[in-house]
């Protein structure tokens, strides 16, 4: 079966390439291309709906913002960072066979949970198109309302991708990044003040080998280097900004839900729209999204 649901989890399968999406979050936690995993999803995570946390790892969905909430007062002010997408049980609408691909749909839209924390209505559209030769995600944002208030939002695939185990943070060089101005939510000012990328290439390492960067208005095509295990190459679409993080040894130790050093198996390129927030009219809708593909 090309597409299945079993146990809170959707699987594609086209030819050796296999997709897994939990309906929590509509995660994806698992890309299997060219017979090796391509994602890292944490060991510790529980991918089910019985468990309210975020999947750890995989491509968590940051919606409606990114980060902790902005400001102390509606409508953001109740929201936990990263926002209620990435922990909100969605709806599986299917899965269609697109003749290249097969691509599974996914819905989100305000329950009573979510109504509590945060009171604009909106539509969320997700879908997952596994293809030959890649993955493409696409988050496509609805505002219903009839009233004039424009939806204001964030939004962000969370990408964790996975280091082959010769390949360690520090030696993932990424690029084009040069020349783009970007906010160091690891430095001493917090992200506050913007600097410009000075580095033709850019490597995983900082100050106790931390990186945690928001690049403003990013080239679309964007590559990851692993040395001689191979490119990544993330197509952003949509979306103007990049995040890369890696959190190092210190930090990452201390992510609870993360397995012993699980920091040294990945590297985040998390493409998103971060700044300027989105004001969505009444009546209309967005799209962003990222392909995934390896040479
Ligand atoms: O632990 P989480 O809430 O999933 O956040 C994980 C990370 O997400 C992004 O990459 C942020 O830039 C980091 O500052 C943050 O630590």
């Amino acid at each position: 079966m090309p597409a299945q649901l079993e146990q809170d989890v959707v699987t594609l399968t086209l030819g050796t390439s296999t997709v897994h999406i939990a309906l929590k979050g509509a995660t994806v936690f698992s890309y299997s291309y060219d017979g090796q995993e391509r994602l890292l999803t944490s060991s510790k995570s529980n991918v089910h709906t019985s468990d309210p946390a975020a999947v750890r790892g995989g491509v968590p969905i940051c919606w409606p913002i990114f980060g902790p909430a902005p400001s102390d007062s509606p409508p953001f002010s109740k929201l936990k960072q990263h926002g209620f997408a990435r922990t909100s049980v969605w709806e599986y609408v299917g899965a269609q066979d697109q003749g290249e691909g097969i691509k599974a749909t996914f819905k989100l839209e305000p329950t009573e949970q979510i109504q509590a924390l945060f009171t604009l209505p909106f539509v969320l559209t997700y879908s997952v198109h596994l293809l030959p030769y890649s993955l493409s995600l696409s988050l496509s944002v609805a505002n219903p309302s009839s009233a004039i208030a424009p939806l204001p939002f964030q939004a962000l695939l969370h990408s964790y991708f996975r280091l082959p185990d010769s390949v360690h943070p520090r030696d993932v060089l990424v690029t084009p990044l040069e020349n783009l101005a970007f906010a160091d939510k690891a430095g001493p000012k917090d992200g506050l003040t913007k600097e410009a990328e000075r580095r033709k290439v850019v490597d995983v390492d900082g100050p106790g080998g931390e990186v945690d960067r928001v690049y403003f208005r990013a080239p679309d095509r964007l590559e990851l280097a692993t040395g001689a295990a191979g490119t990544v190459r993330v197509h952003k679409k949509g979306l103007p900004d990049v995040v890369l993080w890696n959190p190092g040894p210190e930090k990452g130790a201390k992510i609870g839900d993360m397995e012993d050093r699980g920091w040294e198996r990945y590297v985040c390129l998390e493409p998103g729209l971060v700044e300027p927030f989105q004001f969505l009219d009444p009546g209309k809708s967005w799209e962003g999204g990222i392909e995934i593909s390896f040479a």
